[in-house]
């Protein structure tokens, strides 16, 4: 049983969970304690009586805490990596990776701990000075989806305490695993008592309780935009401070100048590796008429290589779907493809494999209509589809037509389109001749539209979030 840490201890749960491979249904990992809503609020109340000490307690503490936690998690990468493809299905290679990315999250903010900002300037009346400092926000409730295990957590939990505020975390129920390994890290990383919390449950019970409470300052979450809603209505009902990073139909404009082997392997790549379960994932191929049915069939022929598999497996280049319930909704809009008239070029089938995992083939629709269900909403799968465009300002005005803004992506060999791309196309990332998914972990996150919702996340941008500006005018 892998419990709770509450208060500087390991606490039991009111309940617990087992945490099941989706890549053989009969390999149960482990047991992981549920909170319920009071043990909730104890780890809430932890963290607001640690954080007067905390904000004082010194960067050096802080900047040596967070670089215990990267040079750990880097040390075991490949164990834990195994623990995170093994709960949630990327595969191993992808899962060391995002191991090594929360290592590079920790270590970064463990030297942004040591360059703190400020500024003071002359005021406009004679005499006075004005100095413009950042504080922490306080407490802040980290609420994370199922999808990056490891690295979204590393990605909120690191900035906030770097930037001097306590947590309370609550991972996905569906991958409390990696969530787990890394809490037990942070504990032994020298923090004081309460600083940070571990609450592993329900959203409906747990999140809920942290969106509710008076004493939660900030609440950052990444997960469905139905949810980030309710974090809305509920969380900022109360005016608490919030960052929402949402879902996203993320565009790749495919010129006819572009270079077709290159094209596909960035369309492949974006869209379907990590089973097309990221929120930067490309699910709307826009493809000018030129190129259009050699780009079709490159992609058709690159996925019918591709093994799909156990995460584990040698070769393995797409593990399963996460659970029963995400295959469902993959395989119904599948379904909602065909009965909207779209054209299925390949895959689209659950897959039978040795073990038994939530397995299906990597599905390409072409013919699409950009009015079309699967054009228009995040399906969070291996799904994509490809929409034809005249010409580039055809392509830009389909790229755009979206509620969604998180990543665009073209392929061009032409600068000038490029160029224009990069100013025009509606999202907080652009990617040129690059996967719209994929990205560097010290340089701002984000989008526009339905996608986000607050200040970037990542880099030193997460000062935004984590910290409030304070402007003291100090007279002679
Ligand atoms: N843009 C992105 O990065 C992501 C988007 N998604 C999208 O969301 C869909 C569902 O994925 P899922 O992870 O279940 O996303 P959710 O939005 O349901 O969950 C995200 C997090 O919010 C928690 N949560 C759920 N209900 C509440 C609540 N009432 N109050 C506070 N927190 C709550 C969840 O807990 P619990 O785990 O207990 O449900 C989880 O920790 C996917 O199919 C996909 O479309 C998913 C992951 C990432
Ligand atoms: O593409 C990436 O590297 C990050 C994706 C992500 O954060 C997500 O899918 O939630």
């Amino acid at each position: 049983m892998r419990n709770n840490f509450i208060a500087g201890a390991w606490s039991r749960g009111a309940g617990a969970r087992p945490n099941i491979n989706p890549s053989d249904t009969t390999d149960v990992i482990d047991e992981y304690a549920q909170a319920d809503a009071e043990q909730t609020r104890q780890a809430i109340a932890a963290a607001r009586a640690a954080f007067p000490a905390w904000r004082r307690g010194g960067i050096q503490a802080r900047a040596d805490a967070l670089d215990f936690i990267g040079l750990e998690l880097a040390a075991r990468k490949e164990e834990l990596g195994r623990l995170l493809s093994r709960e949630e299905g990327k595969t191993l290679p992808e899962g060391i990776a995002e191991v090594n990315r929360a290592a590079q999250i920790f270590r970064f903010f463990a030297g942004e701990v040591l360059r703190p900002g400020g500024e003071t300037l002359p005021s406009v009346r004679p005499g006075m000075d004005v100095h413009i400092t950042r504080e922490p926000v306080g407490v802040v409730g980290i609420i994370t989806p199922w999808n990056f295990p490891i690295a979204i957590p590393a990605w909120k939990i690191a900035p906030a305490l770097a930037h001097g505020n306590c947590v309370v975390f609550k991972p996905a129920d569906l991958v409390p695993g990696s969530a787990w390994a890394l809490a037990e890290i942070i504990s032994r990383s020298g923090l004081p008592e309460g600083v940070f919390n571990l609450t592993m449950g329900r959203g409906s019970v747990v999140g809920q309780t942290l969106l509710e409470s008076p004493d939660v300052d900030a609440i950052t979450f990444t997960g469905s935009g139905t949810t980030g809603a309710r974090v809305m209505a509920t969380a900022g009902a109360r005016f608490a401070k919030l960052q929402l990073e949402m879902g996203g139909k993320n565009p790749l404009v495919v010129l006819d100048d572009a270079d077709l082997d290159r094209a596909v392997e960035v369309a492949v790549q974006g869209a379907y590796f990590s089973t097309g379960q990221r929120c930067t994932a490309s699910s709307r191929f826009i493809v000018e008429k030129g190129i259009h049915d050699r780009f079709v069939d490159g992609v058709q022929r690159r996925l019918a290589g591709l093994t799909v598999d156990h995460a584990l497996g040698e070769g393995t280049d797409i593990g399963p779907v996460v659970d029963q319930s995400q295959l469902d909704q993959d395989l119904g809009y599948v379904d909602t493809g065909r009965d909207e008239g779209a054209r299925l070029v390949c895959g689209g089938e659950r897959l039978q494999r040795g073990s038994d995992g939530f397995y299906m083939a990597p599905a390409l629709f072409a013919d699409t209509d950009p009015t079309m269900r699967i054009a228009r909403e995040e399906i969070f799968g291996p799904v994509a589809c490809v929409l034809a465009a005249d010409d580039y300002e055809h392509a830009l005005a389909l790229a755009n037509d979206t509620e969604f803004g998180l990543s665009a992506g073209i392929c061009t060999s032409s600068l000038k389109h490029a160029s224009h791309f990069r100013h025009h196309a509606e999202a907080g990332m652009v990617m040129v001749n690059t996967p719209t998914a994929g990205v560097d972990y010290h340089v701002p996150f984000g989008g526009r539209k339905g996608s986000s919702y607050g200040s970037r996340e990542q880099g030193r941008y997460a000062a935004e979030f984590f910290t409030t500006v304070k402007t003291a005018y100090v007279a002679p």
